[in-house]
């Protein structure tokens, strides 16, 4: 049991709420517990940043900067504690919560181009005065991160709010609070100022006390569109408050014309398969083409998918999967791969999940071709649905056929056909003959329809993190020449 696990106005103590839990999903045994922050200590957590806000946005950006530079040092130097964390909460391989470490490591220098890029001053010259751009931060921001990734995530919108002067309540995944103890630790120590970084942890209660809380200037979530929809409601009618919604997908990945059948398929499995299926990019609509090269594509795919290694997070030599988030994620994927059959889809690999205690599970694909009526959800797992087609153009119907636009790509040899497809296509990150997930820091990330609110992030999350100011500047007054008609002085 963690007995500080609140991070508030730079002091650790208990939550004085309930208690909960984070359990190893590829072992079942106990990771972490504690108890949830109340609404009496998320009430510190935000006044506490309230307090903190002035003195930290006034404070220069080399400043700022110097902290946060500070902290990517230390997850350098903490990387294997903290990737083996990451393992032991998530289930995901070690080979891959090492990645999120270094993906988090990078995330600082890139928030810096991205904030000067983005937000930074510029001038320009007009008669007899100045016109500058500047930008301000909003206050306190409330951060939300989702279990997939507990650190590269939320990390990617509190480094772009920090650099821009903001102060920031962190309310990380109930599933993964070890994680987020270990990171703020590591703020603490880069020295971070006390009240500029609160941690608040606990269940769903948590979420929605910081969440109500009249003092929060902003909230960026990351999260399932389901929760992303509640808080877009309950911000409704204030316009005050600045809202960035990062959520899930219903991903399409076309197959057409392809000379290279197993690249193509490790494109494929790349998009679906990696991190067990529970990236918000992963591919969930495979759409091959109904040709003889279509079926060898399927038939390949089936083949590799039936030997993709899964396994414990350390075991050697690395499975390319490891267990979900939990035994009751891996269940709800083999109900979801039921009532795709029940609805008449046929299943090419079944997705299995052998031990009800674990969140281990095989990957699966189900041919859904014939199937009227699919549910347009997302499937967090590695459970892909196959539609075969015969015509491009009706291909990318189906493709857009969904609430959600968060990534889609099309594998094929033909650049034309891809200038084709990226012109159709609605979603917010579009791909060519590359995995659709593992998106660039570098490059904006976000999607449209059920998938975000138009407030990309990652190199654009600088946007949302601070707000332009306009000003018109002289030095000195004097009356202009000429008077605008009516005036006599
Ligand atoms: N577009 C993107 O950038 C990404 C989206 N995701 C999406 O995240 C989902 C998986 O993450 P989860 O942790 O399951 O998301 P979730 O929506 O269940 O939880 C996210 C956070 O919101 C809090 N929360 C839940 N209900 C709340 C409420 N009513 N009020 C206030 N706070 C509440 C949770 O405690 C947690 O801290 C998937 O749907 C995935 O697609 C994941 C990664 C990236
Ligand atoms: O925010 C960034 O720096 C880039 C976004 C990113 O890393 N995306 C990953 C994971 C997102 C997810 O699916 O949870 C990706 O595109 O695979």
């Amino acid at each position: 049991m963690s007995s500080s696990v609140q991070f508030i106005d730079g002091c650790w103590s208990a939550g004085n709420g309930k208690t909960f839990k984070s359990i190893d999903p590829a072992r079942n045994q106990p990771v972490w517990s504690g108890a949830a922050a109340d609404d009496n200590q998320v009430d510190a957590a935000v006044m506490a940043a309230r307090k903190a806000f002035p003195e930290w946005s006034q404070r220069s950006l080399e400043e700022r900067l110097a902290i946060c530079k500070r902290f990517s040092e230390l997850l350098a130097e903490n990387k294997e504690e903290l990737a083996q964390t990451m393992a032991e909460e998530t289930g995901k391989p070690v080979w891959e919560t090492r990645t999120e470490v270094g993906a988090m490591v990078g995330k600082v220098a890139i928030s810096e181009r991205a904030y000067n890029e983005r937000t930074g001053t510029v001038e320009n010259d007009m008669p007899g005065a100045k016109a500058f751009i500047r930008h301000k931060p909003h206050g306190v921001v409330a951060v939300y991160g989702p279990y997939n990734f507990p650190g590269h995530l939320p990390n990617g919108h509190i480094v772009p709010a920090l650099i821009a002067g903001n102060t920031v309540v962190f309310k990380p995944s109930e599933l993964t609070p070890k994680v987020a103890e270990l990171t703020v630790k590591l703020w603490e120590k880069a020295g971070i100022p006390a009240g500029v970084l609160n941690l608040v942890q606990g269940e769903v209660e948590t979420g929605k006390a910081l969440s109500a809380h009249p003092q929060i200037d902003g909230l960026y979530f990351t999260g399932s569109s389901n929760t992303g929809h509640l808080l877009h409601k309950q911000f409704g009618g204030r316009p005050d408050k600045i809202l960035a919604l990062e959520m899930g997908g219903n991903n399409p990945l076309v197959v057409t014309n392809v000379s290279d059948i197993d690249a193509t398929v490790h494109n494929i499995v790349q998009s679906a398969y990696i991190t067990s299926g529970q990236r918000c990019t992963c591919a969930r609509r495979l759409f091959i083409e109904d040709t003889e090269q279509g079926r060898a594509v399927l038939d390949r795919l089936v083949e590799v998918t039936k030997n993709i290694e899964v396994g414990d997070y350390e075991a050697e030599p690395q499975p390319f999967m490891g267990a979900m988030i939990s035994a009751q994620a891996a269940a709800g994927m083999a109900d979801a791969q039921s009532e795709l059959l029940r609805l008449g889809g046929k299943s090419l690999v079944k997705l299995v999940h052998e031990d009800p205690k674990t969140g281990l599970v095989t990957p699966g694909i189900v041919d859904v071709t014939d199937v009227e009526d699919i549910p347009d959800e997302e499937y967090f797992g590695p459970l892909l649905k196959v539609y075969r087609f015969t015509s491009l153009d009706e291909a990318i119907a189906e493709a857009n056929n969904t609430r959600y636009g968060l990534s889609a790509g099309i594998l094929c040899d033909d650049e034309e056909t891809y200038r084709y497809f990226f012109k159709h296509i609605r979603a917010g990150i579009v791909n060519w003959n590359k995995p659709i997930t593992g998106a660039s820091s570098a490059a904006p990330f976000g999607g449209i329809g059920a998938s975000g609110n138009h407030r990309a992030s990652a190199y654009y999350a600088a946007d949302y993190c601070s707000y332009p100011v306009a000003s018109v500047e002289a030095d000195s007054m004097s009356l202009p020449e000429s008077l605008a008609p009516g005036l006599k002085f």
